[in-house]
């Protein structure tokens, strides 16, 4: 056997071209001096690798595009569509290796990674549509001789950023879009999740994405970064990721008066109320808590319980928590996998040990897995203080903690707390409580009896310093276009 063979384990894959070991250029599949290891979280185990690649690279995928760009935009929005439309078919049809690709990489159940799949693939088909609705206006003339039309134009050059945590579906909410309004883009995935992106770059070449249209580099991102913040080919930036990193970009940007969107960190308080259902809210709790094994940007992040029904929702959660199965997210039965690597494991240990310090009580879970990769138990803490760090920073990981509260303008003051504003949720069987609480949240997004709110038909995004913009939805295609007004002077008859 080679070394390659020897050292990299590979996942199962029908179509073993999808698992690309170099980045894509200008239509070309390129590889670099050095590279950088991509490892399965769940056994510490190489996949394989990707190019280490920098800002030489970088200016050339931005070279790329800038030169696609002007027979992109000369496509009609119909033809366009058409190619969109295509991807999202190609795949849907390799969903289950698209999924195993994921999961090797990221680590959530495969069952999530195919939900991804098809969540990510949504935005294709959705933006798709909308490239033949970016609609203009005519406004009535200012004076006899003027005609006024105003029209909607693709920005240019995109450069976008994305996170590890849905490999598929951050680059798909941004290239759809930017794609459908007649725009090129440079992407740099996740370092620790490159394979999905590079496998939805294979799809996009057998979808007819022209070279220069899509380019994918992975490698060094300050350096990346820097290219892609600053270079004047660039229009618009795009990133998604933790705020931090966000806030750092974005300043970046204003040197070349970017356009900026960021979706950014959260912190969601999940509100239940003494009227709720007890059944649908702890169910609420385990789609929104453990979804990604905690580890997505809407996670419920402080779980407030009214002092009515705070014994029985926290006994009915631990052993709703307790059932659940910890593993491998490629065997079947798993439903929480592994962490993404030891220094998220290790925030999430912080944040346990600081709620315990500070008198929470451990229900359940708690502790790390022994072996290999970086699993953390399942775990419920009550009497979380309202000063622990989890209810403070984003744990991004499977713990519970649950807050005690007593009156609505209590936990509504309580939920608000934060610099975050991304998503809220709450729990009542009050119709007038699900508005006045609704509207006091100061949030993008609030689930109202539901722990799931994503869908490529509404605006996702957040308030606050959680972000700037909203994507998918009827709004999500704004982001790409720069609004021109024509104002014509015409001779009387
Ligand atoms: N609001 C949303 O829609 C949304 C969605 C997913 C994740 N997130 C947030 O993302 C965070 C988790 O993702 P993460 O750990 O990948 O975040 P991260 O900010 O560490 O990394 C995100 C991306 O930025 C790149 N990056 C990091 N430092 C950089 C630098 N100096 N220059 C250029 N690029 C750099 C990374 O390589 C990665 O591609 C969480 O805070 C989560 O809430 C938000
Ligand atoms: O992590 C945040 C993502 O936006 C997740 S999702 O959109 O809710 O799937």
């Amino acid at each position: 056997m080679t070394d390659t063979q020897i050292r990299y384990v590979r996942p199962p894959l029908a179509r073993a071209d999808l698992l690309r070991e170099a980045a894509y250029i200008d239509g070309a599949w390129v590889t670099a001096d050095t590279t950088l290891e991509v490892t399965n979280p769940a056994t510490g185990v190489a996949i394989g690798t990707v190019p280490m690649m920098g800002a030489a690279e970088a200016e050339r995928a931005v070279a790329a595009a800038s030169a696609a760009f002007p027979a992109w935009k000369a496509k009609s929005a119909k033809e366009r569509a058409t190619i969109l439309k295509r991807w999202y078919a190609l795949m849907e049809q390799h969903g289950d290796d698209l999924a195993t690709l994921m999961t090797a990489e990221q680590g959530k159940p495969l069952a999530e990674a195919r939900g991804e799949v098809s969540y990510a693939a949504a935005f294709l088909e959705w933006f798709a549509e909308e490239a033949r609705r970016i609609n203009g206006l005519t406004i009535p003339g200012h004076a006899a001789d003027k005609r006024l039309v105003v029209v909607q134009e693709p920005v240019g050059v995109v450069a976008a950023i994305t996170p590890w945590n849905f490999p598929a579906a951050m680059i798909t909410r941004k290239v759809g879009p930017a794609l459908a309004a007649g725009c090129t883009v440079v992407l740099k995935p996740a370092e620790l999740t490159p394979y999905s992106a590079l496998a939805l770059a294979v799809l996009a070449e057998e979808a007819g994405v022209p070279k220069g249209v899509l380019n994918i580099i992975t490698g060094d991102a300050p350096a990346i970064g820097e290219v892609l913040t600053t270079d004047p080919r660039v229009a618009k930036f795009t990133f998604t990721g933790s705020t931090p990193v966000g806030k750092l970009l974005a300043a970046k940007c204003a040197g070349t008066v970017k356009r900026v969107s960021l979706e950014l960190g959260g912190n969601a308080p999940f509100i239940v109320f003494d009227d709720a259902d007890l059944d649908k809210a702890v169910a609420g709790v385990i789609a929104s808590k453990f979804r990604n094994t905690g580890q997505t940007c809407v996670c419920a992040n402080r779980i407030y319980v009214q002092d009515g029904i705070y014994d029985a929702f926290a006994e009915r959660l631990a052993a709703a928590v307790k059932k659940l199965v910890v593993g491998d997210g490629l065997a079947g039965e798993t439903q929480q996998g592994p962490l993404i690597d030891g220094r998220a494991r290790d925030k999430v240990i912080a944040h346990v040990e600081d709620a315990v310090a500070r008198g929470a009580h451990l229900v359940t879970g708690g502790h790390s897995l022994p072996g290999a990769g970086s699993f953390f138990e399942p775990t419920v803490l009550t009497a979380v203080p309202t000063d622990a760090l989890l209810c403070r920073e984003e744990t991004f990981g499977p713990v519970a903690g649950l807050v005690r509260f007593t009156t609505e303008a209590e936990v509504i003051a309580l939920a608000n707390d934060t610099s975050a504003g991304l998503a809220a949720y709450l729990f009542t069987r009050d119709l007038s409580r699900t508005w006045r609480v609704g509207e006091a949240l100061q949030y993008g997004m609030v689930g109202i009896n539901t722990g799931l709110i994503s869908t490529e038909v509404a605006p996702f995004g957040g308030v606050k310093q959680s972000g700037i913009g909203r994507e998918g939805s009827v709004y999500g295609i704004r982001d790409y276009v720069d609004t021109k007004t024509l104002c014509f002077e015409i001779e009387a008859g």
